[in-house]
Order: structure tokens, then sequence, then C-alpha cells
């Protein structure tokens, strides 16, 4: 049995960084503004502040404005859906995202549905999701998007692939199946109620783990060969004299490195790529609300 090469996500998405923050320049140059992006953020959530921050500095790393909203746990969901409105008729704001999860008075839906699909970076909006999935231009959710270029990446062409995805989430796993379509493989989504996961899974040559179940898939469940994406990021509980636990993802890395011929590591595989696409959807959504032709490179 070989061992799996390790798919570098942190040092892919620091490239896509890198090509991202070299075509800003030319975009002010034709539109005499800076690409801006809004984050908005409801509440405390300590994973949720961490993420906030990482936006923030990527997006003034890539040379565009950022504009941060720190809203407190009890904001009422129509001040939320204000600011929103308020967010969507702002010229200096080409992308517009609201940090999830929101707190458990508030309706994801209902503020999703307030956000001008033109600005909805995150492609949470059912319009983009619609987009998607008749295969129109759309604002495709960052997650997946990174998944789709670590594999294109690794394997280039997709046509004729099995894939299986697993989990089904809007934010990942149905983009992430729409997407692998989009590319001609053949796709299972696989779900809570799958029976015999480990068989269905045997017979991918593409795997994305999206569940949220700490190493759920094992490595003989793998075909020899596949190529794992591990979307999974899930804290263990401290070991003895640890104060913080482990991050693992979905997928038992040590087991799978054995069976699989490349395979993203928890953490740095998929994680980091999620913030790369949300400035790379930013510097799309800039182009097209100055008129101007999509980006090149990305
Ligand atoms: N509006 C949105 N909310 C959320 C999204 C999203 O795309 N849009 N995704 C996640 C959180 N998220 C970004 O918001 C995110 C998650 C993880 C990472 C990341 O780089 N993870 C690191 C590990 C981090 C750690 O040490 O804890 C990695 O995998 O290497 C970036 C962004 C939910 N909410």
């Amino acid at each position: 049995m070989s061992s799996a090469a390790i798919i570098d996500g942190k040092s892919f998405a620091a490239a896509l960084r890198g090509r991202i923050a070299a075509s800003v320049p030319e975009f002010i140059a034709q539109s005499g503004r800076k690409p801006g992006l809004a984050v908005v953020l409801v509440g405390d959530d300590p994973a949720s502040q961490v993420y906030v921050g990482s936006k923030k500095k990527a997006t003034v790393e890539a040379g565009m404005d950022s504009f941060e909203y720190r809203l407190p746990e009890d904001t009422a969901q129509a001040d939320l859906i204000s600011l929103v409105e308020r967010l969507n008729a702002d010229d200096h704001v080409d992308g517009i995202l609201v940090q999830l999860p929101l707190p458990p008075h508030m309706d994801d839906k209902a503020v999703i549905a307030a956000l001008d699909p033109a600005k909805d970076v995150d492609g949470f909006h059912v319009v983009n999701a619609g987009r998607l999935a008749v295969g129109e231009d759309a604002f495709v959710p960052c997650t997946p998007l990174g998944c789709l270029m670590l594999l294109k990446d690794r394997i280039g062409d997709l046509s004729g692939k099995n894939a299986v995805v697993i989990g089904r989430s809007n934010i990942v796993g149905k983009p992430m199946a729409q997407l692998l379509l989009a590319e001609n493989c053949t796709v299972t989504i696989a779900h809570s109620r799958t029976q015999d996961l480990a068989e269905v899974v045997r017979r991918a040559d593409i795997i994305v783990a999206a569940v949220g179940r700490a190493e759920m898939v094992r490595g003989d469940w793998i075909k020899q060969g596949a190529v794992v994406i591990d979307v999974g990021i899930n804290r263990l509980a401290p070991a003895p004299g640890e104060t913080k636990g482990r991050l693992v993802g979905d997928v038992a890395f040590a087991e799978a490195v054995a069976h699989s011929a490349a395979i993203t590591p928890v953490p740095g595989g998929v994680g980091p790529m999620t913030i790369a696409c949300l400035l790379r959807n930013t510097l799309v959504a800039a182009h097209r609300r100055a008129g101007l032709a999509h980006p090149e490179g990305f």
C-alpha cells in the first residue's frame, strides 16, 4: 500500500489570494474605487469571531475595503435585515456576508433572502442556488468552490469519475454535488439515512466528507487510489494534560492515507480555501457591478 499525497490547501489558498491581490490594482484603475466586502457578525461565538477577524485581515491584505459590523447577541432580526438592506444599497459594498451560525432566535433563511443576490458572495441566496442548479452564472458557496479547485488541481478532468458527497447541507453538500455534476461526475449524495455508507463510499473515485462527525469515514471504506476531500472541522475533547482538544476532520486521516491517492488534512486543507474563495467571489462581484469583464485566472 502506498501513502497518499497530502493536498496543501494552505499553500494553494495563499497562492490564490496572491493572484487576487495582484489583480485588485487593475480593478481600481478601471473603476476608480476598491472592491468592498461587508461582514456582519451577530453575537459572540468564539469560532465565528476568529473567522470574521481572519476575513477582515485577508480582505485588507488583498487591497480591498473591509466593512465590519459586530452586533450584540440579542439583536432583533428586523434590525439585522435593515442593516443588510442598507448594505444592499451602499455603492461601496460589492459583497455582503452574514456569518453563520446566527443566534437561535433568528431565521437564517429570512436573513439570507434579504441579501441582494448580486452581492451574495457566500452564494447562499436561493437565486444563486437556483442558478448553480440550472448551470447559469452564479455565486458558488466558498467551501465547495474551494474543494472543486483542489480536486481539479489534483486530478485535472473530473469527467466520468464516481464522486460521493457525504452530507446534504445547503452550504456544502448540495452545492458540492451540483459542482461535481457540472464537471460530468457521476454523483451520489450520502447522508445520515444512507444504508451501508461504507459500501457506497467504496465505489467512489472522489470522496467529499462534509458530515460534521469526527473521523467517521474509516480508512477501509476508501477505494485504493481515491482522492479524499475532508471538509469537517471537529474539535476532540482535550486529552489528559491538554487544555484544548485536537482538530480532526470527518475522515480518519491516519487510516485514510494508506488507501487514498491524495487527501486534504485538517487543519490546513479545505478551511483556508473558504476565505480565499470569498475574496475571489468579492472580486468577481465588484467586476460585475462595475460592468467590467470577469477577472482572469480564478
Ligand atoms: N457566512 C458564512 N458562515 C460560515 C461559513 C461561510 O463560508 N460563510 N463557513 C464556516 C466558517 N468559516 C468561514 O466563515 C471558516 C471555517 C474554517 C476556516 C479555516 O481556515 N479553518 C482552519 C482551522 C481553523 C482552526 O484552527 O480552528 C483549517 O481548516 O485549516 C475558515 C473559515 C461556517 N460559517
